[in-house]
């Protein structure tokens, strides 16, 4: 497939960034491009916002899954581009834009010359939130899709166009979203002493948690706890009566996450009785960690050697992927592919380079014919 149809696949699917299980215009956009090619060797079913297309190969022994995640975050653009997202805050800062259009470049090959094995590519909603993995991997569809292996890939602008990186094992890190709601007494500014003023209560509380990852948690079994929102009062001269903090909790075990979560809920209780206020925790979505099968990553790291890109072992991320539901009950890996931006994941000013997209289509073709 040429550069010029992928970097304008890319452009027109990066100008429609929608949040998880709101992807409405880039379903109808994935169906428009895939009912346009042959159809002989394809079924499509969409679930959800979500697609399953399955590619008859030409002896179909086992089936090859490829997943690729479509949704985007609520983040307002900041890259100059002429072709910068018309949805106000929302970006597609976690190259979902590319993992698509790679996903509809491969699938266009094996739509045109079918692999031996049968193909299945699910088009993935809601990967940053609130997870469309698991209930994808527990739909009727999935029963009729099911995979023998399945892959897929992110994008990593830390590394260089042309390479891609993987590693047997543990990839991805266990994750948790975190929700704190403070409630106590508020009142007038300058009479601190009859309130409960949930504006310092929270702050302590977000400086608190880092006491958690650095006094709680064994080193040598890293965790990560980032708030990354906060919310709380109305005005500058009335002492808040609530406050709201959003963030994440990453883990390398599912053990170091209940401990930590135990940890929260015990400063927690105690912040209560200090402050005299009531305070609520909510997990909303839980990822599973992402852990590559070693066989299969063998495999690909001899499939990509034997291309003219170069193979590089990853090291552990504290990104979470709920890909990892899927490779918990599928034999398969995630990888990254390198795309050299300055900015990186989650930057409202993400660049990666156009020229990655080949490389792509280039790999995962080759894996879904020969994994
Ligand atoms: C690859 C990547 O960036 N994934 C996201 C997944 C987010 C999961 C969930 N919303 C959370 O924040 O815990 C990531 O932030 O790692």
């Amino acid at each position: 497939m040429k550069q010029e149809l992928l970097t304008k696949i890319r452009r027109e699917l990066h100008q429609i960034p929608e949040l998880g299980f709101k992807e409405y215009k880039t379903q109808q956009y994935l169906l428009d491009y895939i009912n346009q090619l042959p159809q002989e060797a394809l079924t499509v079913e969409t679930w959800r916002t979500g697609i399953f297309v399955k590619v008859k190969g030409n002896v179909g022994q086992k089936t090859i899954g490829y997943r690729a995640d479509i949704d985007g975050l609520p983040l307002t653009e900041e890259t100059g581009y002429d072709f910068q997202s018309t949805h106000d805050g929302r970006m597609h800062a976690c190259g979902h834009d590319f993992h698509m259009t790679i996903a509809l470049g491969a699938l266009t090959r094996l739509a045109q010359n079918p692999a031996d094995d049968d193909v299945i590519f699910l088009f993935q909603p809601a990967e940053e939130g609130p997870g469309g993995a698991e209930p994808m991997l527990q739909s009727e569809a999935m029963d009729r899709h099911r995979p023998d292996v399945i892959f897929g890939l992110h994008v990593a602008p830390e590394l260089p166009v042309g390479s891609v990186s993987s590693k047997p094992g543990l990839l991805f890190a266990n994750t948790s979203e975190l929700f704190i709601d403070f409630k106590g007494v508020g009142g007038h500014a300058a009479f601190p002493h009859l309130t409960h003023d949930m504006v310092v209560t929270a702050s302590a509380f977000v400086s608190h948690l880092q006491q958690i990852v650095a006094r709680r948690v064994d080193p040598l079994d890293s965790a990560v706890i980032t708030i990354g929102k906060i919310e709380a009062g109305t005005v500058q001269n009335i002492i808040a009566q609530a406050a709201r903090l959003e963030g994440t909790i990453r883990t390398l075990s599912p053990e170091a996450m209940e401990r930590v979560k135990g940890e929260i809920e015990k400063v927690a209780r105690g912040y209560e009785i200090a402050n005299d206020c009531d305070i609520h925790i909510d997990y909303g979505a839980n990822y599973h960690q992402v852990f590559n099968d070693a066989e299969q990553v063998q495999r690909f790291e001899q499939l990509v050697q034997e291309t003219e890109y170069q193979y590089r072992e990853a090291n552990m991320a504290m990104t979470g992927e709920d890909f990892g539901y899927m490779v918990k009950e599928i034999p398969g890996f995630m990888f990254w592919l390198g795309v050299d931006s300055e900015a990186g994941l989650h930057q409202s000013t993400l660049k990666p380079k156009e020229e990655a997209l080949a490389v792509g289509v280039h790999i995962v073709e080759k894996t879904l014919r020969e994994l």
